[in-house]
C-alpha cells in the first residue's frame, strides 16, 4: 500500500516507522528531516521514506493518516488535494471526538477514518521518537476500520475496529482532560501520585463523564478511578502529548481535550467549572 503520513511526530512518526517494514510511505512534513529513528518497546526501527516538505509535491495515495496536532488542521489539509485521489481513504489520528467533524471542511465524511491512538509516544528532535508503550489503535467498524487495521497486520500494534468507537473516544477524552494537570504544573506522569492531584483528575473526569452520557454515550462510574490507577502504575516521567506542547512553547490541544468538555456541556446545560477552569489557566498560561 503506498501511504502518506502528514505530520510525522511522536504518533505519526511512529506507526510511520512501524508501517515502512511494509508499505511504500511517504512523509509530508513541515520540519525536514532525513531518517526515522524510533525506539520501540521492542527494538530501534530506523526508515528512510520519501519526505516532502511542500503540498505541491504530493501525488495520491491508497490511505492517508493525519497525525498533527488537532490545532493543525488547516495546515494538514492542504495536503489533501494533492495526496487525495477517487480512492483514498484519510484516517485521522487525533485525540478528542471531534476526528471528522475537523476535516469535513476539507473532505466529505464518509472518507474519513476516526482513529483513537493510545500510544504514549515522545519526540525528542524531528525523526527521533520513544515509542514507550506498543499501544492500541481503535476505529469504527466496517470496510474502511477493517482496511485500516490490515495495514498494522505486520506489527505488534494492536489495531482494532469496534461497535464501541463514539464509547471509546469518550473513555480516551476523560483520560487526556485529566491530563491538563501535567500541562498545568509543568510536571510529568508521577504527579498523579499525589493525592490532591489525583482528585483533580477525578474532577474533570467526572465532567467529562456527565456530558459524555449527556451524548448518549455508556460510561462507567469507574472510569476516573481506573484512570488514575494507570497513570500511577505507568512511569513517573512519562510526558503526554499537551505538556510536552506547553514545555515547547508550542500551542496546545486545550480546546481539543478540554474544551470540548466545556463547549458541549454548555449545549446540554451540564456545568463543567472545573475544566472551564484549567482551560482558562491553560490559555493564559499559553499567552
Ligand atoms: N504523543 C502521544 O503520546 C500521543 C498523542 N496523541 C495525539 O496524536 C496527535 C499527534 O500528537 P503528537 O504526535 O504527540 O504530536 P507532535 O507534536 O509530536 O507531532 C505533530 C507533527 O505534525 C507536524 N505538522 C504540523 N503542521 C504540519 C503541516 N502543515 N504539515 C506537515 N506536518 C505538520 C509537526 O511538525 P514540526 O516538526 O514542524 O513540529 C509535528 O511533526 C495529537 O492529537 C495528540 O493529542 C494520541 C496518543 C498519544
Ligand atoms: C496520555 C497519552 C500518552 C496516551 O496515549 C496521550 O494520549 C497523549 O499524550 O496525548
Amino acid at each position: 500500500m503506498r501511504i502518506a503520513v502528514i505530520g510525522p511526530g511522536a504518533v505519526g512518526g511512529t506507526l510511520a516507522a512501524w508501517l515502512s517494514l511494509a508499505h511504500e510511505v511517504t512523509l509530508c512534513v513541515r520540519t525536514a528531516f532525513e531518517r526515522l529513528e524510533v525506539e520501540t518497546p521492542e527494538r530501534t526501527l530506523v526508515a528512510t521514506p520519501t519526505v516532502l516538505t511542500d503540498p505541491a509535491q504530493a501525488t495520491s495515495v491508497d490511505w492517508v493518516l493525519i497525525a498533527t496536532k488537532t490545532y493543525d488542521a488547516a495546515g494538514a489539509a492542504a495536503w489533501l488535494a494533492g495526496l487525495v485521489g477517487p480512492g483514498t481513504r484519510v484516517a485521522v489520528l487525533q485525540n478528542g471526538v471531534e476526528h471528522v467533524e475537523r476535516f469535513t471542511p476539507y473532505l466529505p465524511a464518509e472518507r474519513i477514518t476516526p482513529a483513537v491512538v493510545d500510544i504514549p509516544a515522545e519526540r525528542t528532535a524531528p525523526g527521533v521518537i520513544r515509542q514507550r508503550r506498543l499501544g492500541w489503535i481503535k476505529v469504527p467498524a466496517g470496510e474502511a476500520g477493517q482496511a485500516f487495521a490490515d495495514l498494522f497486520a505486520h506489527t505488534p500494534i494492536a489495531v482494532e475496529p469496534t461497535d464501541e468507537f463514539k464509547a471509546v473516544a469518550w473513555r480516551k477524552l476523560a483520560l487526556n482532560c485529566a491530563g491538563a494537570v501535567n500541562a498545568l504544573a509543568l510536571k510529568p506522569s508521577g504527579i498523579s501520585r499525589r493525592d490532591d492531584i489525583a482528585a483533580i483528575m477525578r474532577d474533570l473526569m467526572a465532567e467529562c463523564i456527565a456530558v459524555g452520557r449527556a451524548e448518549d454515550v455508556d460510561l462507567p462510574d469507574s472510569l476516573p478511578d481506573e484512570v488514575v490507577a494507570g497513570y500511577r502504575s505507568g512511569p513517573a516521567d512519562g510526558v503526554n502529548s499537551l505538556l510536552a506542547d506547553r514545555l515547547a512553547g508550542r500551542p496546545m490541544e486545550i480546546d481539543a481535550r478540554n474544551g470540548v468538555i466545556v463547549r458541549r456541556g454548555a449545549a446540554h446545560g451540564v456545568p463543567t467549572p472545573v475544566n472551564a477552569m484549567i482551560v482558562a489557566l491553560l490559555e493564559a498560561a499559553g499567552e
